[in-house]
């Protein structure tokens, strides 16, 4: 980011508390020493789409063997693959592989609720920043790269049906030698998407498949499309909060929300600890979001602000997170789920 720009500070603070390394050596972009998360080389990350149908084999395939009603996969940008949700009253969604990131989703007749960054990239060799991206097996910085590695992997298929009408998506994400270079552990990640009515729900499984245990942290960090100069978050009065300043994010301030109506009038990059079951999302375009978690124990608010000057104007990210390690024993498993739905829609 070069130099920091002086930045306002939606955060009130108390005391000091946690601190942790920012820095790693695997922010951003993957290590040059790896070729690719799949161990393949980084050129076949990105399949190659036919030039006479603009679809890869690979989505070709896939479509042949999971395509069901509502439930689509092609090539989309960059050609990656992604998978198309489409519900029976016009509802919409889109999902990629790399990722298992959801970068799209539409309420029929509306316009997308998510929002993916103009500084996106999709190469298969960086994180898609926008959507609902995971964080796995590591919330933020620490031991290991910034947001873990299930963000910059390619995640696979479980399965996909349409009961009801409600086009339903399964990944999956499995230890490659990639992920073992990073996290020595043998795991089991299932991702389910499943778009209804004005409503998109996630549900996220993590098992220990290793005879050793391990712990972890996580969030789907969530990108809303918003005018930020009018959006507000409500439901957190009362949480404790630890708030990440700008120029020293290593030393989060702790502190406890006292407002019930949160704005973002400048740079905010806040957790929450214990956050209650719903959170409402007024997006500032005539949409509420209610953000029903089950299992999620804690959020995170951010709004880069003035150091994303091109697009910090038009979201905000209000992530259901996991930020006290869970641990598994061999053979145990975390649920955590979530539900979006939109309230109302004044335009
Ligand atoms: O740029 P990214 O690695 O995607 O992370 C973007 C942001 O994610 C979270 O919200 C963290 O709390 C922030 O500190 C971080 O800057």
């Amino acid at each position: 980011l070069g130099v920091a720009p002086s930045l306002p500070h939606a955060a009130s603070t108390s005391s000091r508390s946690l601190s942790w390394k920012r820095s790693s050596p695997f922010h951003g972009a993957l290590p040059s020493t790896v070729s690719s998360p799949s161990g393949l080389p980084s050129s076949v990350v990105a399949p190659r789409a036919s030039q006479a149908t603009g679809v890869s084999a690979e989505a070709e395939n896939l479509n042949e063997k999971y395509g069901t009603e509502g439930v689509k996969v092609q090539s989309g940008e960059g050609g990656l693959t992604k998978v198309v949700l489409s519900g029976r009253d016009g509802s919409e969604a889109e999902v990629y592989l790399y990722g298992g990131c959801v970068t799209s989703w539409k309420a029929a007749g509306g316009k997308d609720l998510l929002f993916v960054r103009p500084d996106a990239v999709f190469t298969g060799k960086k994180p898609i920043s926008g959507g609902l991206p995971h964080c796995f097996p590591q919330f933020g910085p620490g031991v290991i790269q910034q947001h873990g590695f299930a963000r910059n992997v390619t995640w696979d298929i479980a399965s996909t049906q349409n009961d009801g009408g409600s086009p339903t998506l399964v990944l999956g994400l499995k230890p490659s030698d990639y992920s073992r270079s990073i996290w020595n552990y043998e795991f089991s990640v299932t991702f389910k998407i499943v778009l209804g009515e004005k409503k998109l729900t996630t549900e996220m499984v993590v098992e220990n498949t290793d005879t050793k245990s391990f712990s972890f942290t996580t969030a789907l960090h969530s990108y809303f499309r918003a005018d930020v100069s009018k959006t507000s978050v409500t439901g957190l009065k009362g949480c404790k909060r630890l708030d990440k300043p700008y120029e020293d994010p290593a030393n989060p301030v702790e502190g406890s929300e006292d407002r019930n109506v949160i704005e973002f009038p400048g740079f905010v990059d806040t957790m929450y600890m214990n956050t209650p079951n719903v959170l409402v999302l007024d997006n500032g375009l005539g949409e509420k979001l209610s953000i029903r978690n089950e299992g999620w124990t804690d959020a995170v608010l951010w709004n880069p602000y003035l150091t994303m000057e091109a697009c910090y104007k038009d979201f905000v990210c209000v992530e259901n997170a996991q930020l006290s390690p869970v641990e598994l024993q061999p053979g145990q498993s975390w649920t955590a789920k979530q539900s979006l739905s939109l309230g109302y829609m004044v335009n």
